[in-house]
């Protein structure tokens, strides 16, 4: 297959993998927006983690989240767990890398307060153990995932949102990711700022 060729296949294979999920997604993203928009009304904030590619996805929620995403409005609180070198490789180093959020979720997490996971997989240990901190701290989990859920499906609680991506490969279910963050992003704003339409 030619260079142009393949970016083809991965363009129609991105394609065919968000169409598959427009229809499934619909109500757990929009699911998920309402628990955000509950927990950001009620002074509660928003912890995201998750690895490689799913860390950037972390980043870049909290930052539209902090900063802005679409609309002008004020900043919201919200922390990915993903970016302090110095906190992550002392947990790793001290004990070990399967509690580098779990530690931080326990030291941040407040009852109400929400726990965003992202793991195409949902077998990432780290993020299991996240899960299980955020439920002993009661907060909520929405779980942004693909595959069969893995085990962080199973990690999940009564309350919480599992968006599960309809897919086998990493990167198709990153790619849908990032629009389902976007679509919560949106819905957030437009539910905080009272746009109807
Ligand atoms: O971005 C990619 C692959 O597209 C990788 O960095 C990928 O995120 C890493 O292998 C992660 O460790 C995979 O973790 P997970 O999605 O299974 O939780
Ligand atoms: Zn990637």
């Amino acid at each position: 297959m030619d260079m142009q060729a393949r970016i083809r296949l991965n363009f129609e294979q991105s394609i065919r993998t968000k169409q598959d999920a427009m229809e499934a997604l619909a109500a757990p993203i929009a699911q998920g927006a309402s628990r955000m928009v509950e927990a950001l009304m009620s002074n509660h904030k928003i912890m995201s983690c998750g690895n490689g590619g799913s860390a950037g996805d972390a980043q870049h929620f909290s930052s539209e989240m902090l900063n802005r995403f679409e609309m002008e409005r004020p900043g919201l609180p919200a922390i990915a767990l993903t970016t302090d070198s110095s906190t992550l490789t002392s947990i790793a180093n001290d004990y070990c890398y399967e509690d580098i959020f779990a530690k931080q979720v326990r030291a941040l997490g407040q009852s109400g307060d929400l726990l965003l996971a992202i793991s195409t997989s949902g077998n990432s240990d780290n993020l299991i153990r996240a899960i299980q901190a955020a439920h002993e701290r009661d907060m909520g989990v929405i779980a942004l995932t693909g595959r069969d859920g893995g085990r962080m499906a199973d990690t999940l609680e009564g309350g919480d949102v599992e968006i599960r991506v309809p897919g086998t490969s990493t990167a198709r279910i990153q790619e849908v990711h990032l629009l389902c963050i976007h679509c919560l992003c949106d819905l957030v704003d437009r539910r905080l700022l009272g746009v109807e339409d």
